[in-house]
């Protein structure tokens, strides 16, 4: 951490607070967002001009907060009921019909007491009638002196009454009551709809499908057409995360919606009979706010695409915010608003308060930011809510934060532990003594699962130097499912090699085999660059490479060492594996936060060049010296500059 930042255990008493019980929550949920302002201006005047919104950015950093909070800064609309009607010319075209908020119910209720003042009407009339049957044969029986006459009668009437009370023709008066669609009083905000993960008929409308279809038992095509989300968002906001994942057809679909403020209902399944019936226009007059990450893009429909930029706002989401005064009080902030939210556990006390706050700064990964995935940070608050609410605590303390990171691991950590434990039991990988050709790498996994908080794991690397198959074509071969980037970093880091050791050996006579060992997730990106440099070098030079060091970084061909990320991480999977060195790129030296469990318990090394690597992590004996000194002499300038003092290097950069 920079030296003129101040501890978060000082910073707190300054905040004067005990607990956040003594935190204000905001109550419009604009102001709860936290860490967005640029795209929440952006949103808000999106929001005042009715302006579409496309916010990327990554998974719960406040896109789908961001978009609910538009409905309070819509214009005041009259917002408008929707209402169904069915067509006497055409059943499978029902009409539709728009009314102020309200007044939807109103008509409804009105045609149903017509409907049930004409049912009432013909069950009189037709017990008039049946009635007036039956006492007609009696007279008739009585003045002729013959009971078959009633007998009849009764049969007569029976029939008349079935013939009625199942007469299609006589229960129009159901079929003519109204289907409400959209409904809202008038004092509602208008609507928010988040139509994520929804199919097609969800998001469009539908009309449900009927077995029965005629003969008089059908339901009437009206009464089965059900609203979509685009419908139920008229005068709103239709907000719809990962927009890639919604079909081509259904993405054109909603952009024909956008661009007529308008759109039928239909029946979505072809084989039901509901596809024979389509509405009039319906009208869905909203907003849309699509979501999704970076990919998010690739998926969507060019038009749509074009669309949104053409009538709106394209809106990149911050994943981190500066480590500020203002911005730690923003997360003590979101701390009481998530407990808030909760409402099962209890409020945090400042120690609490200061973990939650070193953990921000511990998955943001980088020097002087907290972290704005605040869906998991907010995973962790309720997890230490739960552990003291299981306690009886009537508090939550820095002992229950510290806790509950333990216990929300991510299933990627709890993983690589295991496979930790195994490969230390198979020994694939040593943590003492020496070695040739073998190098203790570091890697993150959890990173292309959209975790913030990534999982290190120990990547053992071995390399092996023999005389090539095809004399004077010496190949380099990396196995171990390897990456675009990772084969690119394997090209890259043969150059250092090669001008290392080209001047002692005749590197075309050689095949260079890098393994990377147990790696059957495979392996991206290139961090592992420095590993891959130190172990041929090794492999080369046969100068054995200690074990208790292990490293990460990235290599330019001209042997400058480069940031990565995940560096925390990855220094904790080192500790946890029992490792007693660490070699991380300088540039990323700030940027590592040890927890308690972590704290001083290796030595960090930060390094600017492949030479400081190999000073590092080669064994002392005169071939390494000669080796250094074939590569230039004493430690470069530049490397002595960021060089931290030895308490630093001991205890990293602990929060
Ligand atoms: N910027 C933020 N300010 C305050 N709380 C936040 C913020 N971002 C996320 N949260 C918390 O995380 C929860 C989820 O956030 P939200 O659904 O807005 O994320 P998102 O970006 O839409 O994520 P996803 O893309 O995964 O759906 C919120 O309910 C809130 O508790």
């Amino acid at each position: 951490m920079d030296e003129e930042l101040e501890s978060v255990e000082e910073w707190i008493k300054k905040l004067n607070i005990k607990s956040t019980k003594d935190v204000q929550v905001p109550k419009i949920l604009f102001d709860q967002v936290i860490g967005q302002d640029e795209a929440g201006e952006v949103v808000k005047k999106a929001a005042i001009q009715k302006r579409h919104v496309l916010l990327i950015g990554e998974p719960g950093t406040g896109k789908s907060m961001l978009a609910q909070s538009m409905v309070d800064f819509l214009p005041k609309e009259e917002l408008e009921d929707i209402l169904v009607f069915p067509n006497p010319e055409d059943s499978n075209r029902p009409k539709i019909k728009t009314l102020p908020a309200g007044k939807g119910k109103e008509v409804v209720r009105q045609y149903q007491i017509k409907a049930e003042r004409e049912k009432k009407d013909r069950s009189r009339g037709v017990l008039f009638l049946i009635f007036s049957v039956v006492f007609l044969g009696l007279i008739i029986s009585i003045v002729i002196s013959n009971w078959t006459i009633l007998f009849f009668a009764i049969i007569a009437a029976a029939i008349l009454w079935m013939a009625l009370a199942f007469n299609p023709a006589m229960r129009t008066e159901r079929a003519m009551i109204p289907k409400l669609l959209v409904s809202h009083t008038p004092n509602d905000k208008p609507p928010f709809v988040d139509s994520t993960g929804a199919h097609s008929g969800a998001l469009l409308g539908d009309v449900r499908h009927d077995p029965f279809q005629s003969g008089g038992l059908e339901t009437p095509a009206h009464e089965r057409v059900e609203a979509g989300n685009i419908h139920k968002a008229h005068k709103g906001v239709l907000f719809i995360d990962e927009i890639n994942l919604l079909r081509p057809e259904s993405q054109q679909a909603l952009l024909t919606a956008m661009q007529e403020k308008k759109f039928p209902i239909s029946g979505q399944s072809e084989r039901s009979a509901g596809a024979m019936v389509q509405t009039e226009p319906v009208p869905c007059d909203f907003i849309l706010v699509a979501a999704g990450n970076l990919d998010a893009i690739q998926g969507m429909h060019p038009a749509l695409r074009s669309r949104i930029r053409g009538y709106g706002y394209e809106v990149y989401m911050n994943s981190v915010m500066d480590d500020t005064d203002e911005n730690r009080r923003k997360l003590v902030q979101f701390i009481a608003q998530e407990v808030v939210k909760d409402k099962k556990i209890p409020h945090f006390d400042t120690g609490a308060i200061v973990e939650v706050i070193k953990e921000a700064q511990r998955r943001s990964g980088r020097k002087g930011k907290l972290t704005l995935r605040l869906r998991e940070l907010g995973g962790l608050v309720r997890v230490a809510g739960d552990i003291a609410v299981s306690e009886k605590a009537d508090i939550v303390t820095a002992d229950h934060v510290i806790r509950a990171k333990r216990l929300s691991k991510p299933l990627e950590q709890q993983v690589a532990d295991k496979s930790i434990e195994v490969k230390k039991q198979y020994k694939t990988f040593l943590t003492e003594g020496s070695a040739v050709g073998t190098v203790n790498g570091l890697a993150v996994v959890g990173a292309n699962n959209g975790l913030s908080d990534f999982s290190g794991i120990v990547m053992p690397i071995v390399a092996e130097v023999t005389p090539a198959i095809q004399k004077g074509r010496g190949e380099v071969i990396a196995t171990g499912k390897l990456g675009e980037i990772a084969k690119e970093a394997v090209q890259n880091v043969s150059a250092v090699f090669k001008k290392i050791s080209g001047s002692s050996k005749d590197i075309t006579n050689m095949d260079v085999h890098i393994q990377f060992v147990g790696t059957y997730e495979g392996v991206e990106g290139d961090s592992a660059s420095v590993s891959i440099a130190t172990a041929v070098i090794s492999a080369m030079e046969n100068i054995p490479v200690d074990q208790s060091v292990a490293m990460t970084g990235s290599l330019s061909v001209r042997g400058q060492v480069l940031p990565v990320g995940g560096v925390t991480a990855k220094v904790e999977a080192a500790i946890d594996a029992g490792l007693k060195k660490v070699i991380v790129p300088a540039s990323n030296f700030g940027d590592i936060v040890l927890d308690h469990a972590h704290k001083d318990r290796i030595e960090i090394v930060p390094v600017t060049t492949i030479r400081e690597v190999l000073e590092n992590a080669l064994v002392d004996c005169p071939a390494k010296t000669e080796l250094l000194s074939k590569m230039g002499g004493p430690v470069a300038e530049g490397t002595k500059a960021v060089m931290p003092n030895k308490k630093a290097r001991a205890g990293g950069n602990v929060a």
